[in-house]
């Protein structure tokens, strides 16, 4: 369970990324956070693994206080954590499988991790992961020669070796082209059903939200305006949200059409 009581973020400058918000999240949802550019998600995903430390409020992982944690307790919590970014994040010199194994960094102390002296279940482990994303054949490939659903794969392989509880999807498939996009999806629905892995993607895209979530949190300036199932979050409704009717650009499938047809996106 994610707890988020009265939490606001606001960043030096005086903006606020997150004002006053109150979610939960129970083990095992897969959640979208949609809303404009600007619109808090990244704050949000950041918040929750304490990448940002917030201004105000409290949130508990598990029932314990991320936001009061420190030293090893902190450390502890963010184990149990997997991010996933835009940029794929691989150290993109290293062998894939090396990638997957720095998910191993958080069990084992600093010396060990420097010198690569990963146990022998910790190499089974990462070949596992590989395995669930069915890039296994890859392992000894230098991470920067794999296409970008490929490295997107190998950082949801590095955050199942991490054995996180919880995957926060940072824009997971922003750089990628739609079928891509969706391989990449069902690979993170596929776990989430599989492992129970609960799982918080921020999503640009309506419709992709809709298609694989089952909740959706729709945020505007730093505040929720929509919590409800998939079957509520039409394209209605977030146009009443979005104070405007929804654009081409924030329908994957909508945008996919058009392009193939040589079309202006509007
Ligand atoms: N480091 C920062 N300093 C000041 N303001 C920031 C900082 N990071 C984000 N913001 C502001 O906080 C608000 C929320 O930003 P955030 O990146 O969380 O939105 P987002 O919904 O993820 O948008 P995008 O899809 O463009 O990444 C925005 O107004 C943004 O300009």
């Amino acid at each position: 369970m994610i707890e988020l009581h009265n939490v606001t973020k606001t960043y030096a400058n005086g903006t606020k990324g997150l004002n006053n918000i109150n979610l939960k999240f129970k083990q095992g949802e897969f959640i979208a956070v949609v809303g404009l550019s600007g619109a808090g998600k990244s704050t949000l995903l950041r918040s929750i693994n304490r990448l940002h430390d917030i201004s105000d409020g409290e949130i508990l992982i598990n029932g314990k206080s991320i936001t009061k944690a420190h030293g090893k307790s902190l450390r502890m919590i963010r184990r149990d954590i997997g991010m996933i970014f835009q940029s794929f994040n691989l150290v993109k010199r290293s062998s894939v499988l090396r990638n997957v194994l720095a998910g191993r960094v958080g069990y084992h102390s600093t010396m060990r991790t420097i010198l690569g002296r990963f146990p022998k279940e910790d190499t089974e482990l990462a070949f596992g992961a590989l395995e669930r994303v069915n890039i296994a054949e890859k392992a000894y490939s230098r991470a920067d020669q794999l296409s970008g659903g490929q490295q997107q794969r190998v950082a949801i392989a590095r955050v199942l070796a991490q054995e996180a509880k919880i995957i926060l999807a940072d824009e997971p498939v922003a750089s990628l082209d739609p079928l891509t996009t969706k391989q990449v999806m069902d690979d993170l629905k596929r776990i989430n059903q599989d492992l129970g892995i609960t799982t918080i993607v921020n999503l640009h895209f309506i419709d992709l939200a809709r298609e694989y979530a089952t909740r959706i949190v729709g945020l505007r300036a730093g505040e929720v305006v929509f919590d409800g199932p998939v079957s509520e979050a039409t394209d209605e409704r977030f146009a009443e949200i979005y104070g405007r009717p929804i654009l081409a650009d924030e329908l994957l499938d909508k945008q996919a059409v058009q392009e193939q047809r040589g079309e202006v996106l509007v």
